[in-house]
């Protein structure tokens, strides 16, 4: 894995020193099709920092991560460790920011080695191919993701939690500083969704991972983000510490359920409750 730029350190302190932040949005707007879908988004996530958007269907969390990501045009609203998106060019954007996208493109006929070893294209020299190094990167994440037996097989056999862990493995193989997870964690059983989001989390401490997720599992996402942003209809709507954006008062309005929040030592305990029945 690559480290992170000389001076960069995980934790919020870096933006108050001065360093750029990992990710700055400024007044972001998208409109896909003429339909507006972000008005005037602004988000910051300081170098080492896990930041989860959490947000109803359709409030534009994917969205987000995809014009983060460079994959939108929004090359003046946004600043990857303070360069405007606009001035990387694709490869140098490879190298900073690696997407597990929520529904990937899986090639046809492709072998999970072969899938994974996409994420070290940046890497490879134009008409060149793969060095000892980058299969030893890739044959390491294969191991911490708990994949190795599954090198040769086609990516289309597996079952939907083994492809996830996969996508993720060729993000990690990217070797990028900056991890974009669009639930990452929605297919797996809660013993892989541990170990993964764990494996993030230690990769995060061990090399300076700044990580920008979006997740369902409002618990789980509290129990692993520093800072929270709730999204509604393309605009944030709140943001902060999971304890101030998990309540019960925001997420009933926003999401319109109804739910219980526990506060408890790991991040408040999200419990959607029945609707009081009427005799
Ligand atoms: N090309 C498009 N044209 C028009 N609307 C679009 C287009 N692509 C996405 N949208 C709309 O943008 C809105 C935001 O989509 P997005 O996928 O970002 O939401 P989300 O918060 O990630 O939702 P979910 O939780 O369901 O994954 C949705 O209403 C979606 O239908």
């Amino acid at each position: 894995m690559i480290p992170p730029p000389p001076g960069q350190q995980p934790g919020t302190e870096s933006v108050k020193a001065g360093v750029p932040p990992a990710v700055e949005v400024r007044d972001l707007h998208v409109r896909l099709d003429g339909v507006p879908i972000l008005t005037g988004v602004d988000l910051t996530v300081a170098v080492g920092e896990w930041v989860t958007v959490i947000g109803p269907n359709g409030a534009g969390k994917s969205t987000l991560l995809r014009a983060v990501g460079g994959l939108l045009p929004a090359p003046d609203a946004v600043r990857l460790f303070g360069t405007p998106l606009g001035a990387l060019r694709r490869r140098e954007r490879a190298r900073v920011v690696a997407t597990v996208a929520q529904y990937p493109v899986v090639p046809p006929g492709m072998a999970v080695l072969d899938y994974v070893l996409l994420g070290r294209n940046p890497y490879i020299p134009p008409l060149g191919r793969e060095s000892a190094a980058d299969l030893a990167v890739v044959d390491e994440v294969l191991d911490r993701l708990d994949l190795t037996n599954f090198r040769t097989r086609e990516l289309a056999t597996l079952s939907g939690g083994e492809r996830q862990r996969v996508f993720l493995a060729r993000a990690l193989a990217q070797g990028a500083t900056l991890l974009l997870l669009d639930e990452p964690t929605s297919a797996l059983d809660i013993g892989h969704q541990q170990e993964v989001l764990e494996l993030v989390d230690r990769l995060r401490g061990e090399h300076g991972l700044t990580v920008l997720a979006t997740m369902h599992d409002l618990s789980i996402a509290g129990e692993y983000a520093d800072r929270m942003v709730l999204l509604d209809t393309g605009r944030v709507a709140a943001a902060g510490a999971p304890h101030e954006v998990l309540t019960e008062t925001l997420l009933s309005r926003h999401y319109r359920a109804h739910v219980k929040v526990i506060p408890t030592p790991h991040g408040p305990l999200v419990l959607p409750t029945r609707p009081r029945r009427h005799p």
